[in-house]
Formats: structure tokens, C-alpha cells, sequence
């Protein structure tokens, strides 16, 4: 008889629902990165928990943005984050928020290495391809201000544990 084998050795318990907010910007939908975007936190070992792409009022940005509502590049921002679609994500796992800070590199895409989504996918500040939301508390508002409940699916992955 030989023995069954099981990975159970290898899954550490993750009860943790830390979830991140994460927009592939006009930028990015016009240059057809949303893709490459989706895949790079899919094989990161992310969730997938919420999904839409949506033509973004000044409203929903003035809120998503208003803390930067005192910058001289406010008005512009919000003319480039509605000039075209943007696909609106959550994703979910452990750090999930750190995490996705780094895979996106820093704001202005200059500063971002190479391997980060704005260090090869962008070049300029103003036109930086992608959002992430960068605490855990402005990922909280941001879920909240983009997403009604019932749109975000708590659904089971076979392999959630594994990561
Ligand atoms: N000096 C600037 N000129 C033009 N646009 C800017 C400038 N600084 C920031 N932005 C735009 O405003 C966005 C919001 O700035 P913020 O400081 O929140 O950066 P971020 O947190 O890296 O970006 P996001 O919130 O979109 O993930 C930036 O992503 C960028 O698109
Ligand atoms: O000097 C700046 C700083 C920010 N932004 C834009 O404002 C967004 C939000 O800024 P934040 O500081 O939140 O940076 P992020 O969280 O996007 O890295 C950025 O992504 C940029 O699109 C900009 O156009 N000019
Ligand atoms: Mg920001």
C-alpha cells in the first residue's frame, strides 16, 4: 500500500480577507495592458474578489481623490481618470496591500524599477498606468466608495491555502 500524499505541510492557515483596491487607469486600458495587469496578480497568488470596468464621473474621482484635492495637478487628474474607461479591482490575500505597492512601483514611474507594472509599463507621472490603494484604511474607503457589497463574491479557491 503506499501512502497518500498531502501538501498540507506546505499551506500556512490564511484566514486573513485583506483586500486592496486596484484600477488599471485610461492609460492603461487604451494601451490594452489590462491583461498583463490581471496576470501579474494572479500569479502573484491574489484573489480575484471584484470586477468592473466603468467610465469614471468627477464625482467618484473627486472622492477617491480628495485628499490630493489641494494639488495643482488635481483638475488635470481628474480630466485624464475620466477621459476613458478604467477597469476597478479587488484583490485579496495576505500583505495584499504592501504587496501591490511594490508591484506597482513608485508614483511617479521615473523612480519605479523595471519589474514593477509603472517601472515597464510607463514613463511619466501624469500618465502612470495604474492606481493601488497604499494602507489598509484607504483601501477600506476606496473598496467602499467602488464597490457595493453584493459585487464583491467571497468565493472559494481550491488551492486559497496554499498562499
Ligand atoms: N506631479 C504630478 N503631475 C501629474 N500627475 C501627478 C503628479 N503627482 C501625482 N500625479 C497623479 O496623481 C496620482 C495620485 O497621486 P498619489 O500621490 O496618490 O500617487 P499614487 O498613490 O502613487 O497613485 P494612485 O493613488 O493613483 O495609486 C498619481 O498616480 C498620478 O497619476
Ligand atoms: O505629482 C503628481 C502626483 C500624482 N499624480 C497623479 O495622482 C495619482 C495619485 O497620487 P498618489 O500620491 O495617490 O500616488 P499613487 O498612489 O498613485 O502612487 C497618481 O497615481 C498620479 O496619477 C500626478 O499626476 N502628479
Ligand atoms: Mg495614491
Amino acid at each position: 500500500m503506499g501512502s497518500r500524499w498531502t501538501y498540507s505541510e506546505l499551506k500556512f492557515p490564511s484566514n486573513e480577507l485583506e483586500r486592496t483596491l486596484i484600477a488599471v487607469k485610461p492609460d492603461g486600458v487604451q494601451r490594452r495592458l489590462v491583461g498583463q495587469i490581471i496576470q501579474r496578480f494572479e500569479q502573484r497568488g491574489f484573489k480575484l474578489v471584484g470586477l468592473k470596468m466603468v467610465q469614471a464621473s468627477h464625482g467618484i474621482l473627486s472622492e477617491h481623490y480628495g485628499e490630493l484635492r489641494t494639488k495643482p495637478f488635481f483638475q488635470s487628474l481628474l480630466t485624464y481618470m475620466s477621459s476613458g474607461p478604467v477597469v476597478v479591482m479587488v484583490w485579496e490575500g495576505h500583505n495584499v496591500v504592501q504587496a501591490s505597492r511594490k508591484m506597482v512601483g513608485q508614483t511617479n514611474p521615473a523612480e519605479a524599477p523595471a519589474g514593477t507594472i509603472r517601472g515597464d509599463f510607463s514613463v511619466h507621472v501624469s500618465r502612470n498606468v495604474v492606481h493601488a490603494s497604499d494602507s489598509q484604511e484607504g483601501a477600506q474607503k476606496e473598496i467602499q466608495l467602488w464597490f457595493p457589497a453584493k459585487d464583491l463574491l467571497d468565493w472559494d479557491c481550491y488551492d486559497s491555502n496554499m498562499w
